[in-house]
């Protein structure tokens, strides 16, 4: 092209020049001509190019338009029709849409509405005719009797496997104690005794007890409302002075069971005389429940007895001012006596800044105090032992050391049968008649608020305790 386009403007210029040479020459531009011939840059120009693209361009069209060597149809009239048609089209497609998506619906209807079959359809039931097509000789099925047996002895001897394993699981479960599920029986089970003039009072074992047997159900003799971090304020005091200070004026036994509260609340201890003479000592029993446990009197001698009581008579005033200072000693008695209701451990080990479990600490409840409950003294829990991780029951001489019971307040567990703010006590081993019934109030010796004598920390064959 660019060789085509230099030949013409060769020809161009050639041609001026020729028209030049016939013209004349004027005088200002002779000779210039001549010597400052100028290139001349022209381009095509349009009309060239629309020549020479026509006659492609209409070949093209020419061929598209003609039909084909055995008179099919040509391209452009195919080109045409295909436009015409695409309305049909697209009807078409939308039909069938429309009846996939109705179908579509009309399986789904009935997927969810119909019924499941309940039997399978056998593809064959001849199949249940049939027998193994291998290894068996035309018109003969294999005996299998000896297979069955194989396995009708490999079930019995797996059946009775399993029965021997049950049974030996149900041997080895050991079933609960039934004394663990019985209330107290209607016996002996208590007798007053006085320990030592430092302990004073205690209730010792009036027969054998098997461990888990429950010992006694009690009333309670006092009752008030608590609040383990409001236990000194007006209203908690008031409310314990009285009901402290009515039941001695009651009944005579509560100041036989309590001798050192009462004289600090102005009192006088009962002499061993007018105790035996009105029978005071039995009146102590006097709130077991009918029929769950019986108390054996007690065993004090008259001596011991004023020796002990000595010490309170001595402190003891005639009147009983209502001052702020015999509230607080009513509401230091409730601490050190009371027990609560669901709960197994007593008052006093949920003193303040305790950190033993009281369901709602911010909320009243009921506190009670017992007649020979509350003359149970404390026995500390031996220390664990670091081989066995368990606290010895045992001292090394085989005799049973630490505390003998457990207590229970209202109905807790299996013991169903304690009536609501009643306490129940539960031998927590084996217990000889005689023994003194003792459990743990729940601290350790540092927290108790008195020196502890009890036999785990003062016998030498378990002293044990010292440790603590
Ligand atoms: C709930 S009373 C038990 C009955 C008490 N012995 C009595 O005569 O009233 C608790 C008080 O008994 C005494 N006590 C209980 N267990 C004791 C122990 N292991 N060692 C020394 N005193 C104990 C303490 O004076 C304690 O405050």
């Amino acid at each position: 092209m660019s060789a085509f386009r230099q030949r013409s403007v060769q020809l161009a210029r050639q041609a001026r020049t020729t028209g030049a040479r016939n013209t004349r020459s004027y005088g200002s531009s002779h000779g210039h001509d001549h010597h400052h011939a100028h290139n001349v840059e022209e381009s095509l120009g349009t009309g060239f190019y629309v020549t020479f693209g026509v006659i492609p361009a209409s070949y093209i069209v020419y061929s598209i338009s003609r039909p084909g060597k055995n008179g099919e149809e040509s391209t452009l009239h195919k080109w045409f029709r295909q436009i015409g048609d695409y309305g049909t089209q697209w009807e078409t497609r939308n039909h069938i849409v429309t009846a996939a998506i109705e179908q579509a619906a009309h399986d789904r209807h009935l997927l969810n509405n119909a019924s499941q079959k309940k039997t399978i359809e056998l593809r064959y039931p001849e199949v249940f005719q049939t027998g193994s097509p291998f290894n068996v000789p035309a018109g003969h099925y294999a005996n299998i009797d000896k297979v069955v047996e194989h396995y009708r002895q490999q079930h019995l001897t797996e059946e009775e496997r399993k029965a021997k394993k049950l049974a030996a699981a149900a041997s080895q479960q050991q079933a609960p104690p039934e004394v663990y599920h019985q209330p107290p029986q209607d016996l002996p089970a208590v007798r007053i005794g006085l320990v030592n003039e430092v302990i004073g009072l205690g209730l010792f074992a009036a027969r054998d007890f098997a461990k888990d047997e429950y010992v006694l159900q009690e009333a309670p003799v006092i009752t008030v409302t608590f609040n383990r971090l409001r236990h000194l304020n007006a209203k908690h005091e008031m409310n314990q002075f009285a009901a402290v200070v009515s039941a001695h004026e009651l009944d005579h036994s509560v100041r036989v069971a309590f001798p050192g509260v009462y004289s600090d609340l102005g009192r006088m201890p009962f002499t061993y005389d007018y105790v035996v003479a009105n029978d005071l000592f039995s009146r102590l029993g006097r709130n077991l429940v009918p029929g769950h446990g019986q108390l054996a009197g007690a065993d004090i001698e008259k001596d011991r007895y004023e020796a002990w009581i000595g010490q309170f008579a001595r402190d003891a005033p005639f009147d009983i001012p209502k001052t702020a200072r015999f509230r607080e000693v009513a509401a230091e008695f409730i601490r050190q006596y009371a027990f609560i209701e669901g709960s197994e451990v007593a008052v006093y080990a949920l003193g303040r800044g305790s950190n033993l479990p009281l369901a709602n600490t911010t909320k009243d409840v009921s506190a009670n105090v017992y007649l020979l409950a509350s003359l149970i003294n404390h026995c500390c829990t031996p220390p664990v032992d670091k081989t066995t991780g368990k606290s010895p029951t045992e001292d090394d001489n085989g005799r049973p050391i630490g505390p003998n019971c457990a207590f229970r307040v209202g109905r807790q567990g299996l013991a169903r049968f304690v009536l609501p703010q009643h306490i129940v006590v539960q031998a927590n081993r084996d217990i000889k008649e005689g023994e003194q019934l003792t459990w743990s109030y729940g601290k350790d010796r540092s927290q108790l608020g008195f020196s502890c004598l009890c036999d785990t920390c003062t016998t030498a064959a378990s002293g044990r305790c010292h440790v603590l």
